[in-house]
């Protein structure tokens, strides 16, 4: 089932391209678009809610053609814009139930569905006081219930963790991913953070300059690598584990490297060595036969030097190093210009940062 497609959607402002002849199929679930700004996100929102016109292409929403079924697709759709919208003087639950009663719900369903709403997104106590003295975060939640109110079979949530900082961005992340998995809406959301969207996505698509650079299962921007990483305790005996594990594994032959900045992600990444397979093969299944003989050799020496094994697991691709390391042959637009590849390392870096 497609929830979105497009086919050669541009479009084309006086100064600029914000589109550029994307084409892509969206399927239920949450799914992730990702661009720099002014990559083309918001103006590609605005296309499928069916309150811009495209320049040329076609997309549909929910199987209805966008340039002469708006109103209908806006009645299944909510969507959560990215800027500051939200009147001060006037509380949460005033605000979402005049929203629900725009989207066309009796009185009573309206003051129903809204307090439902606000308890979900975690604004249950402080729904009658006025927006204006809310924090960020509760702004953010505010625009996220009104999103919902109407019970839409698809939201567009555009930038939902601006400004927020790292806990409440990702409270709101696992607000996002319940909004599925809770009430099976399928969501879009837009971001210009890659990492961000790893764990909570089904699917990411990357736009750059209005052009497509990839659209994927998350799952395929981060397969399993033939490297495994490995974390071991310090004893009396040897007070820097991870040293003497690192020289007794290079003598074993193996190549061994400090985690660094690959490792960024890996929760004590300082102590993280990360050990080549041998005879890598980009399949998981190839990668996964070259690292017994490797597992073997690196349990029996931690063994040897009477060390105690944390971790040891065969490391994933970050979406963010897809981007920097291996650009898609073949791939519509694969980012083969300085100016693409910069673009995604941006999101990438950022998130690292
Ligand atoms: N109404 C408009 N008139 C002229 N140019 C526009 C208009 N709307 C968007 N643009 C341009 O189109 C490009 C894409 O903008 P868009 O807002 O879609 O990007 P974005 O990826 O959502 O970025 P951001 O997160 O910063 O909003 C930008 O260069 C922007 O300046």
């Amino acid at each position: 089932m497609t929830v979105i497609a497009t086919e050669n959607l541009s479009k084309r402002f006086p100064r600029v391209t914000a589109l550029d002849r994307l084409t892509m199929r969206i399927t239920p679930g949450v799914t992730g678009l990702v661009g720099a700004n002014g990559a083309g996100k918001s103006t590609l929102i605005k296309i499928l809610l069916g309150l811009s016109p495209a320049s040329e292409g076609t997309a549909s929403v929910l199987g209805l053609d966008v340039s002469d079924r708006g109103a209908e697709i806006r009645e299944s759709v909510g969507y959560m814009p990215e800027h500051d919208c939200l009147p001060p003087d006037v509380s949460a639950t005033e605000f979402v139930v005049h929203m629900a009663r725009m989207s066309g719900l009796p009185a009573d369903a309206a003051r129903e569905r809204t307090a439902d709403t606000l308890r979900h997104v975690g604004l249950y106590e402080e729904r009658y006081r006025p927006i204006g003295g809310y924090s960020t975060g509760m702004k953010q939640r505010v625009k996220l219930a009104q999103a919902l109110v109407h019970d839409p079979k698809l939201v567009f949530l555009d930038e939902p963790t601006n400004g927020l900082d790292p806990v409440g961005r990702d409270d709101m992340l696992d607000l996002i991913r319940r909004v599925h998995t809770d009430f099976g809406i399928s969501v879009l959301v837009t971001s210009h953070l890659l990492g961000e969207l790893e764990r909570t996505c089904d699917h990411v698509v990357v736009i750059d300059g209005g052009k497509l650079l990839r659209s994927s299962a998350t799952a395929d921007y981060t397969q399993r690598t033939a490297t495994l990483a490995v974390e071991v305790t310090d004893t009396d005996t040897h007070p820097d584990g991870t040293t003497a594990l690192r020289e007794a594994l290079t003598a074993a032959g193996l190549t061994v490297a400090p985690a660094g900045a690959a490792g960024e992600g890996l929760p004590g990444a300082g102590h993280v060595l990360l050990v080549e397979a041998a005879g890598s093969g980009e399949e998981a299944g190839d990668a996964g036969n070259a690292a017994d003989a490797v597992y073997d050799t690196v349990r029996d020496t931690v063994a040897g030097l009477g060390l105690g094994l944390v971790r040891m697991e065969q490391r994933r691709h970050r979406i963010a190093e897809v981007f920097q390391n291996s650009p898609q042959p073949g791939t519509p637009g694969a980012p083969d210009t300085p100016a693409a590849t910069e673009t995604v390392q941006k999101g990438g870096s950022t998130d690292a940062a």
